[in-house]
């Protein structure tokens, strides 16, 4: 099922800029995540599908929803867009008032919005944080807690702008724990990305976007085989990618588990 369309999106913040050029996309249920250079356009996408800003051309359908002549507020019981900075969601002076914020504004009554952000932070590893201010927390937990906020709100779609960011190795765990967890529940989940090495673990569909427009779409394998895409679009491949190579290999490794289990078979036909 075609969960966003979109047709030749174009946006300029200011005119005769262009940086997004024509965009033509549709998304399904596969998690996806977006990559590219710094400035590539990749947040102001996000934000037109959620309606913080509206095209300059083109047109976005939501779950078939006309999102372009729709309001942020009005698409946010369908699309949820966790901001890079988690300053920029931050307003509350607790962390369970923080997560209930959303579900209240879309009309859930109080204990359920209540019910509905206390699990949306047990997700999150932060149950036992509800009354502290989230001022007070660290930056890996703010962002767990506005990933939170808008887990609580139970959109179909969920885009997370840099959820790696500040994640220690635990953190990380829990981030792709969620993901993980919200696929299940049959949720479309798309990332804006730079870890590549989380990328190849964690999603079934990879774009890449340079200067404003798409240049490759395909499953993962598919885009870090291809080296010269990389190369231009300055992307690194994931470590165990490269030091498949670095071994000669040709195969397009992916996982830790996957390298290992192509040395066990190589080990194995060598006896
Ligand atoms: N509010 C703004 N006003 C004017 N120009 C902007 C604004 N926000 C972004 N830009 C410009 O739009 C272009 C695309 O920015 P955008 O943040 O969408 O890229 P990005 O791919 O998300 O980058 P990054 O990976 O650094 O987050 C850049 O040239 C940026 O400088």
């Amino acid at each position: 099922m075609i969960r966003i369309a979109v047709k030749d999106l174009s946006f300029s913040y200011r005119p005769g800029e262009e940086v997004l050029k024509g965009i033509t996309l549709e998304f399904d249920g596969r998690s996806t995540a977006i990559v590219g250079q710094n400035g590539s356009g990749k947040t102001t996408f996000a934000k037109l599908l959620k309606g913080l800003l509206k095209p300059t051309r083109g047109e976005i359908s939501i779950l078939g929803r006309p999102a372009n002549q729709m309001t942020a507020a009005a698409l946010a019981p369908y699309i949820g867009l966790v901001f890079q900075n988690p300053n920029d969601q931050i307003f509350k002076s607790t962390v369970l008032d923080e997560v209930m914020f959303g579900p209240l504004n879309i009309g859930e009554d109080l204990e359920r919005a209540k019910e509905k952000a206390r699990q949306a932070l047990e997700m999150v590893g932060l149950g036992d944080r509800a009354a502290e201010n989230p001022q007070d927390l660290g930056l890996s937990e703010k962002k767990r807690v506005c990933i939170a906020s808008i887990v609580a709100m139970e959109p179909e779609i969920l885009i997370l702008d840099e959820p790696t960011i500040a994640q220690d190795h635990a953190g990380v765990a829990i981030v792709r724990r969620v993901i993980g967890e919200l696929k299940e529940r049959g949720k479309l989940v798309m990332a804006i990305l730079h870890d590549m090495d989380f990328v190849a673990g964690n999603f079934e569909r990879v774009i890449v976007f340079h200067r404003g427009t798409v240049l490759a779409d395909g499953n993962p394998r598919e885009i870090f085989s291809r080296r010269e895409l990389l190369e231009r679009t300055g992307l690194e491949a994931p470590h165990i990618t490269r030091l498949g190579w670095s071994l000669g290999r040709r195969e397009t490794y992916l996982t830790e588990a996957e390298f290992i289990q192509a040395m066990r078979m190589e080990r194995g036909k060598g006896r």
